[in-house]
């Protein structure tokens, strides 16, 4: 549960960045400083030890396997609820989280859970990860920035010879592949983390493994609605739609999706007023050749825990494969589901 603190300081984080476009922002970059390590008082530990130790079970993990974790970015909505995620299972939370800012932040350290994270400014980002890489061993980086930078962040963490669960839509998701396979590292790679989400996601692909072209001259009509400021078209839909064309519906391109982030829309789509930040509804119609069959396939989710709490799992799966040494190096989310992996 994100407490009243950290989302002040986040909305302040926020508003921060508002006003950045329209001035300049504080120049001075924080310094670098050493980790800092959230100190629990001992009840809360023993409740994170507990958690920790069921979370690592479930994942098949001997229990001092739990990853250290840095999340970029603490500062964004999935990120921020991905890393609360992780103190709930208790994981560590590298205090680390890179921004998409070069020059000096206005806020440079926010809270997550009590966690104090320093925002690192992209041209100090090789500085942190080296850091990183040294003082938290078994590290794994989650990835929930912005599909303009999803291609360039991937090739960091492979240079870096770091796990990473890319939980990132957009950009050129064979090239995120690539970039994981080429350095051999292992990798998530995955638009969607719900796991019920995923689970639809397989039964869809499974479907049309069984019944190619089933729906051969059907219409698809697929519409998805996201918080205003999502730039690209859900991934989870692009991925549904792949299966569908696999089905054989008639001539439909990704740009078909209908994207929608206007308020008056969502609320006629039944997205409740106090979602429209946090929400992902996706309906999928089928329609016969003469009118007469109708299919609809409908997944809608409020608020951020089912892919925070996947991403969870995402990241025990990966310390799995690393412990294991495993041959396979780059996952999807229905691997990790097929695998038992989703607690
Ligand atoms: N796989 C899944 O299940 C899910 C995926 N997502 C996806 O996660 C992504 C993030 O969504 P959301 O959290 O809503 O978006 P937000 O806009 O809230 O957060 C994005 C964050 O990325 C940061 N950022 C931008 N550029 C960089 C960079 N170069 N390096 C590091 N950080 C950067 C920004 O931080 P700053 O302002 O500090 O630059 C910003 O806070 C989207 O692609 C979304 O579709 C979302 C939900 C579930
Ligand atoms: O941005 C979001 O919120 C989400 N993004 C992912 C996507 O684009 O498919 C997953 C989910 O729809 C939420």
């Amino acid at each position: 549960m994100r407490t009243a603190a950290c989302r002040g300081q986040q909305q302040q984080l926020w508003a921060s960045r508002g006003a950045a476009a329209a001035g300049p922002r504080r120049a001075a970059a924080p310094p670098l400083r050493p980790p800092r390590r959230a100190r629990p008082g001992p009840p809360a530990a023993l409740a994170v030890d507990a958690a920790a130790a069921a979370a690592a079970a479930a994942a098949g993990l001997a229990p001092g396997l739990r990853p250290p974790v840095m999340i970029n970015s603490c500062t964004g909505r999935m990120g921020h609820a991905a890393a609360e995620a992780m103190v709930r299972a208790g994981l560590q939370l590298v205090p680390f989280t890179l921004t998409g800012y070069s020059a000096g932040v206005a806020v440079s350290n926010i809270g997550v859970s009590g966690v104090p994270v320093e925002l690192v400014g992209k041209e100090r980002r090789q500085e942190a990860m080296d850091r990183v890489k040294e003082r938290y061993p078994g590290l794994i980086v989650v990835d929930y920035t912005l599909p303009n930078c999803v291609n360039d962040n991937a090739e960091f963490y492979a240079r870096n010879g770091v796990p990473f669960v890319m939980g990132t839509t957009g950009g050129d998701r064979e090239k995120v592949v690539d970039a994981a396979q080429a350095a051999g590292v292992y990798a998530v790679v995955a638009p969607q983390m719900g796991k019920q989400v995923v689970a639809f996601q397989a039964m869809m692909d499974m479907m049309a493994d069984s019944f190619p072209g089933v729906f051969s001259g059907y219409k698809l009509r697929a519409v998805e609605s996201h918080r205003r400021g999502k730039p690209d078209v859900s991934g989870t839909a692009k991925a549904v739609v792949g299966s569908l064309k696999r089905m054989g519906v008639a001539e439909f391109k990704d740009s078909d999706i209908v994207k929608v982030r206007d308020r008056e829309g969502q609320l006629r789509m039944a997205v409740p007023e106090e979602h429209l930040d946090g929400h992902a509804f996706h309906t999928y119609t089928l329609t016969s050749p003469d009118g007469s069959v109708e299919f609809v396939f409908k997944h809608n989710v409020v608020e951020r825990t089912i892919y925070a709490e996947g991403t969870v799992d995402a990241v025990l799966f990966l310390a799995k494969k690393r412990t294991e040494g495993a041959k396979q190096r780059v996952y999807s989310m229905v691997d990790v589901l097929l695998e038992g992996s989703l607690r």
